[in-house]
């Protein structure tokens, strides 16, 4: 489906379609290592008054799930999914229980929840986890993701991220960070850990839990959607000045190889030992553009991306300039192949008019996609070889474009 037949079937993110009057619930994901903190931190979080009608799913790997009964919670406001890892084999399970959980709260047969945590089993990758609340038609309907907390541990924190790659992926894809066990004495080098967390997610804020800092305030509604003002909070969401930061940060490192004549990374590699494997298949960056582009150019930009490189996509955002009505940008939001239905704006959220996408790119080149963005707009300075590649591209998408 083209992305303007797109645009007006798609129910915007604030749930203002006329047709469905229920606002769509914020969704919390909460993630991290095995033993990260994730149920300490739910409990802390539970306390709190903002979360007093929170529906709490916690998702446990095995027969027997302990964690229910760690959380101070009992009854109507808690579910427990144990019958194996949720982003492996029970995403049927998540759609089953959070669909049973509307029924009833629905038919008021239980309390009317008016937010959700998921919490998830250390182990779970969580884009397939976002990828069924993100396309499932009802539950898409009913939920919009505010946000995923990735707990990072202070103690193990390096290490784990070193081992698993999983622990990477958790990172990559927050919005929110929150350090734990800082306060332990076998804590780690933490300024090397922040830079680390920085270099592969500069959009996502961290949060000392040991100091306090892992608040409801900040880790719920950081989504597109503010309730607070009751609109899109375009900017916070994005967050794009933090790429930028990191990019100039990056620059500094890499000027400073160049001049040492060591080609292997980061000037503070030594303090992080090995530059680690799987963070340097993850690049974290900010296309922005000035000139509007047109729809059919970006659907094209998007599907090839999107067909072709769909698992590289650990997360993406942006707020897109469109040539047909530059005035109502376009806001995208992607996890991996799957993106949400665009959302066009009234206006721009602020005086800055430039399409802006922020990128968590896995096994790909910020240059790859820059290239791309230009062959598909046209912007000059193009490589005729790129627009002769994709024009013979066989994934080239017909007219049928994009987000069908
Ligand atoms: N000192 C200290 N201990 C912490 C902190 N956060 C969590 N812990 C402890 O770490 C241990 C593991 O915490 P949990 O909250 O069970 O971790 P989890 O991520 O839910 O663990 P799994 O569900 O097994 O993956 C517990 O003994 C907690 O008390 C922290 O910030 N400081």
């Amino acid at each position: 489906m083209p992305i303007n037949e797109a645009l007006a079937a798609s129910p915007d993110l604030v749930g203002r379609r006329s047709s469905r009057p229920p606002p769509p619930l914020p969704l919390t994901l909460i993630t991290g290592f095995l033993g990260a903190g994730k149920t300490t931190l739910l409990n802390g979080l539970l306390r709190d008054p903002r979360l007093a009608d929170t529906l709490v799913v916690i998702n446990e790997f095995g027969e027997i799930g302990l964690d229910h009964l760690l959380v101070e919670r009992s009854g109507d406001g808690m579910l427990l999914m144990n019958s194996g890892c949720l982003c492996c084999s029970i995403r049927g399970d998540l759609i089953t229980t959070l669909e049973d959980a509307l029924r009833r709260r629905d038919n008021g047969r239980i309390a009317p929840f008016e937010r959700v945590v998921i919490e998830t089993t250390g182990l779970a990758d969580p884009a397939p986890i976002l990828h069924t609340i993100m396309t499932h038609p009802y539950l898409m309907l009913r939920f919009r993701l505010d946000g995923v907390v990735t707990l990072v541990d202070a103690v193990n924190g390096a290490a784990t991220l070193d081992a698993h790659e999983e622990a990477v992926k958790q990172a990559a894809v927050a919005d929110r960070i929150v350090l734990t066990k800082t306060d332990l004495s076998g804590a780690c080098d933490q300024n090397g850990l922040r830079r680390r967390l920085a270099d592969l997610n500069p959009g996502a804020g961290v949060f000392d839990a040991a100091k306090g800092e892992a608040t409801a305030a900040v880790l719920l509604d950081c989504g597109l959607y503010d309730p607070n003002r009751k609109s899109l909070d375009v900017r916070r969401w994005l967050n794009a000045e933090a790429f930028a930061a990191n990019a100039h940060h990056d620059h500094h490192h890499n000027h400073g190889h160049a001049a040492s004549g060591n080609d292997h990374g980061h000037d503070h590699a030594a303090n992080q030992s090995d530059v680690n494997r799987h963070d340097e298949r993850i690049r974290a960056f900010c296309l922005r553009r000035q000139p509007p582009i047109d729809p059919a150019a970006f659907n094209i930009f998007l599907e090839l991306l999107r067909a072709a490189h769909g698992p590289g996509l650990l997360r993406v955002k942006g707020v897109i300039a469109l040539a047909d009505d530059p005035l109502r940008p376009v806001v995208i939001h992607g996890v991996q192949h799957v993106f949400h239905p665009p959302v066009r704006l009234e206006a721009w959220p602020d005086e800055d008019q430039d399409t802006r996408i922020v990128f968590i790119l896995r096994d790909m080149s910020p240059d790859f996609v820059e290239r791309l963005w230009n062959a598909c707009s046209g912007a000059p300075g193009i490589d005729d070889a790129d627009g002769a590649a994709l024009a013979a591209s066989p994934l080239t998408p017909s007219r049928r474009g994009l987000l069908a």
